[in-house]
């Protein structure tokens, strides 16, 4: 196989030499040494796949500006919604819209993709995102600034989900974490942004400031700029191949798979036309398996059997446990509580300029998964993973030690926030913190930060859409609970054991996580998320095909060893 035909049809040269994926159950496959330099022979993405990743990557901008903007429009609306000062119930209510539009948005928004197609989706989002920033910026109460609050919600839910998903099923396999990474760079980048662009036009207040210039609505309403170029750019992209073959679009399939391989290196007709059959056949397997599984297919609708395969099949169910385990850690860890309210913090600790210092934290954040996107596709998913997050324990335990050794005072300012004061009296404890919260921030970035948006490739084709978004929805609904609960925490079980409680959920993540076979050697398809890319690739001994356990195969980045195991003959099955 060439390293250009490699990537779309799913990437079994990434297999960790160290964790071959061989099902204990199924003894199915055992790993070989590629010929040398498979790896390098895939292709680097040629200008085309950057171009598609790069427009379909300013949803992810998006994403990152209208959660990052929120913390500095809340410290500068004053008395501008609804004639009055926000009370803390509106402050939350506002900063929750979001999180909870984008969680009920994300699984209705995966049978959208699979009715409409993934690109169609990401219009619609770019859609939302314009009219959510305009009715920000147009809003004279409290309650039209939460109706904006959540459209934009909406918008950052379907875009949360569908544009992994679009970029994981076109971009070529060697470089699919890379090209997905792009996506998580640009929310951090959006973070950053939206930091920047907040202390610039809000009066650089920092926590508590009341800005009525209406400075505010220009920081809201510019979410609507980038959506709009979105929109044109995304207009001249395909649809993903596999959404294509699956409709039965073979030919529209093929020109999209020529543009992809074509701008590579080794590009060319050939290689669309090989890419093609492999995805035809990995469709028509899964259907033929599909239709073996239901019982009387035309007394169904079709969603209802996607959602019976994604948990009637042992294999989806596992897909899906441990997509939405690492989509719930990577916000139960607490990490947006930084991105929300590190301004508060660092008031509350006596930082002269808190924003700024906040902007530090995106800056971080920014920085190391940029990092991450340089390494993810050469060290793995796994190894990234279960590397970084241990110093997320740590950077969190020592964080809680020094708000133990700070003096923070236990009164709550009028907003429920706590109060700030003779804690950034202790340079010592406050230094320990932001150093503590800059190791967390990195080792989040580089791991936990990113790798959960990879949860596509868990997941079989048929079921793909809907498992990636009702992980995407484990995603925000662990976000709206860290953002409605982080104050009240800091309040009642004090900073200290705030801080040590995450760095519990970090802990016990990783039990999870290696319970559920992350990274380990017995589950085949589940496990490829985090099985590190090298010049490996897999090849067929036996198999014991197992049609109830395992009917349907080919997640992208497990499919080779799926589609493999997949041609040793079922009975029934040719
Ligand atoms: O991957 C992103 C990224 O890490 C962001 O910084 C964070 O705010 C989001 O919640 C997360 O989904």
């Amino acid at each position: 196989m060439s390293g250009a035909e490699a990537p779309l049809i799913a990437g079994a040269e990434h297999i960790d030499p160290e964790n071959p994926l061989l099902d204990e159950d199924d003894a199915a496959v055992s790993v070989v040494k590629a010929r040398d330099g498979d790896a390098d022979a895939a292709a680097a993405p040629g200008l085309f796949v950057w171009l598609l990743t790069l427009s379909a990557g300013i949803s992810g901008l998006l994403f990152g500006y209208d959660t990052g903007v929120i913390s500095a429009t809340l410290v500068s609306v004053g008395t501008s919604l609804s004639g009055r000062a926000l009370t803390s119930l509106d402050k939350s209510v506002v900063t929750s819209a979001t999180a909870l539009a984008a969680l009920l948005v994300s699984p209705t928004s995966s049978a959208l993709a699979d009715a409409l197609g993934r690109r169609r989706v990401i219009l619609l989002a770019a859609a939302l995102f314009v009219a959510g920033a305009l009715a920000q910026a147009a809003a004279r109460t409290v309650a039209a600034m939460v109706l904006g609050r959540a459209v934009v919600g909406a918008a950052v839910g379907a875009a949360s989900f569908v544009v992994p998903l679009y970029i994981a099923e076109l971009a070529p396999a060697a470089h699919r974490g890379r090209l997905v990474t792009v996506n998580v760079v640009f929310i951090t980048l959006g973070q950053v942004v939206a930091y920047a662009a907040g202390w610039a036009l809000t009066g650089r207040t920092g926590t508590g400031g009341a800005d009525d210039t209406g400075n505010w609505r220009l920081l809201v309403g510019l979410g609507a700029a980038p959506a709009v170029v979105q929109a044109v750019l995304v207009g001249f992209m395909p649809e993903t191949p596999r959404w294509l073959v699956k409709e039965g679009r073979a030919e529209e399939a093929r020109a999209a798979l020529g543009k992809v391989v074509g701008g590579g290196a080794g590009g060319g007709a050939r290689e669309a036309d090989a890419l093609l059959r492999e995805i035809e056949r990995e469709v028509r397997e899964e259907d033929e398996a599909a239709r073996l599984r239901r019982r009387s297919p035309k007394s169904r609708l079709r969603w209802m059997d996607t959602w019976d395969e994604l948990f009637a099949v042992r294999r989806n169910r596992r897909a899906l446990a441990i997509a939405c385990l690492l989509q719930g850690l990577q916000q139960l860890c607490g990490f947006n509580s930084l991105m929300y309210f590190s301004a508060t913090i660092f008031t509350m600790l006596g930082f002269t300029s808190p924003t700024l210092t906040s902007m530090t934290v995106a800056a971080t954040n920014f920085v190391f998964t940029v990092i991450a996107l340089l390494i993810i596709d050469r060290v793995g998913r796994r190894r990234v993973l279960l590397y970084s997050i241990p110093f997320m324990v740590v950077g969190l335990l020592l964080a809680a030690y020094g708000f133990s050794i700070v003096d923070i005072p236990s009164s709550s300012g009028d907003d429920g926030t706590p109060a700030a004061g003779g804690g950034g009296d202790d340079k010592r404890g406050a230094g320990v913190i932001l150093f503590s919260i800059m190791i967390y921030v990195a080792a989040y970035a580089m791991g936990l930060g990113n790798v959960p948006w990879m949860q596509s490739e868990l997941f079989a084709l048929g079921v793909r859409s809907l498992g990636s978004g009702v992980a995407t929805a484990t995603n925000w609904g662990a976000n709206f609970v860290v953002g409605l609960t982080f104050l009240p925490l800091m309040e009642v079980l004090t900073p200290p054991w705030t801080f040590g409680l995450y760095a519990l959920v970090c802990a016990g993540g990783v039990g999870c996580s290696q319970a559920q076979g992350v990274g380990g050697a017995a589950v085949p398809g589940p496990a490829c998320i985090v099985d590190s890319p090298t010049s490996e690739t897999v090849q067929p001994q036996t198999a014991k095909a197992s049609e109830g356990e395992d009917p349907m195969g080919s997640s992208l980045a497990c499919s080779q060893v799926d589609k493999r195991r997949k041609e040793i003959p079922r009975p029934g099955n040719g």
